[in-house]
């Protein structure tokens, strides 16, 4: 029974990976993913300068999930193409994914064509969760943005390139990014990013638990993985399936990525779950999936993908 797939042309030996952000954010979290059972690894967002993000606390733990407002700490992108870059000698028949931000169309650029100028040959997953014009929603909710970004993008970069998408409530709103994203070569669309600007309470002190935002904070976990499950399969039944769809949201068993799988994912990622168990949990989650597979009778994952039954 194998859990291995392919992504952007690429064949990956396990469907696991890290989601941005988690375990991602130096060589000495990369480096822990990178051997474990994890399929490959996407690094935290890097950005065109370093950043040391919001003041701590920042992440919290809950029963059910997890909070967060980082702020986008991270190295800056050199530092990430210079870890890749001694990873793809170290260990080349692995292929591995950078994750990019930028506060403005122009960053975008800059930082795709630093990629274009090394010698990253992996998959770029670009964060379109990111902030944008003060007083505007964030860049995946500013669909003329969207638009905007992903021209400028296909015309400056040319290598395998998927973007990440905030979570969308909306059977209109999937309508309308569908149509967008469907005019771009896409490698992929990664679905979903945190439930943005979520609030936790801790009700002994009657505050918040995180410092930034008032303690506001992008949520994670068992919370978001119906809302994960239906953006996986509303992009995968709307999207050219060229388009090839990550899952991203309340994995935490072999079974809640065997979900993603049949909602039509090519690549599960985890988040909350891995920082709260740390990299061994890719055996555990392989695992299981492994025996839910078996208790079917499939064998590989295109046994089931995208083959959710409805009830009409
Ligand atoms: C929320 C942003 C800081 C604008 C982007 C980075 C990010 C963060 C973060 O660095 O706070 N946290 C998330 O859960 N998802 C993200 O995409």
């Amino acid at each position: 029974i194998s859990t291995e797939t392919t992504l952007a042309g690429y064949h990956f030996d396990n469907c696991f990976m890290n989601a941005a952000g988690v375990y991602c954010y130096d060589a000495a979290e990369l480096n822990q993913v990178q051997a474990s059972m994890a399929g490959t690894f996407v690094t935290k967002s890097a950005t065109v300068m370093p950043r040391s993000g919001n003041p701590e606390p920042r992440y919290q733990p809950t029963r059910l999930g997890s909070i967060n407002s980082m702020g986008l700490p991270n190295e800056g992108l050199p530092y990430y193409l210079d870890y890749v870059s001694q990873q793809q000698k170290a260990v080349p028949d692995k292929t591995y994914f950078q994750s990019i931000t930028g506060f403005n169309i122009e960053e975008d650029e800059q930082l795709l064509a630093q990629i274009s100028a090394s010698d990253f040959k992996g998959v770029v997953e670009l964060n379109l969760s990111c902030p944008n014009v003060p007083g505007k929603p964030q860049t995946g909710y500013d669909f003329e943005m969207v638009e905007r970004i992903l021209t400028r993008v296909f015309t400056v970069y040319h290598g395998p390139l998927g973007v990440k998408l905030p979570p969308y409530f909306d059977i209109v709103h999937f309508d309308q990014m569908a149509a967008i994203l469907n005019q771009f070569p896409l490698a992929f669309v990664n679905s979903v990013n945190s439930i943005g600007n979520g609030l936790k309470i801790d009700v002994a002190t009657e505050r918040v638990v995180i410092k930034p935002k008032h303690g506001f904070g992008g949520i994670g976990g068992d919370y978001i993985k119906p809302t994960a499950l239906a953006n996986v399969h509303a992009f995968y039944q709307r999207l050219n399936p060229a388009i090839q769809i990550i899952g991203t949201g309340g994995i935490k068993s072999g079974q809640d990525a065997f979900e993603h799988i049949l909602c039509g994912a090519s690549m599960v990622q985890v988040g909350t779950a891995l920082q709260k168990e740390g990299p061994i949990i890719f055996e555990r989650l392989t695992r299981e999936l492994q025996t839910s597979m078996a208790q079917k009778g499939y064998t590989k994952l295109s046994d089931f993908r995208g083959k959710l039954q409805y009830l009409d």
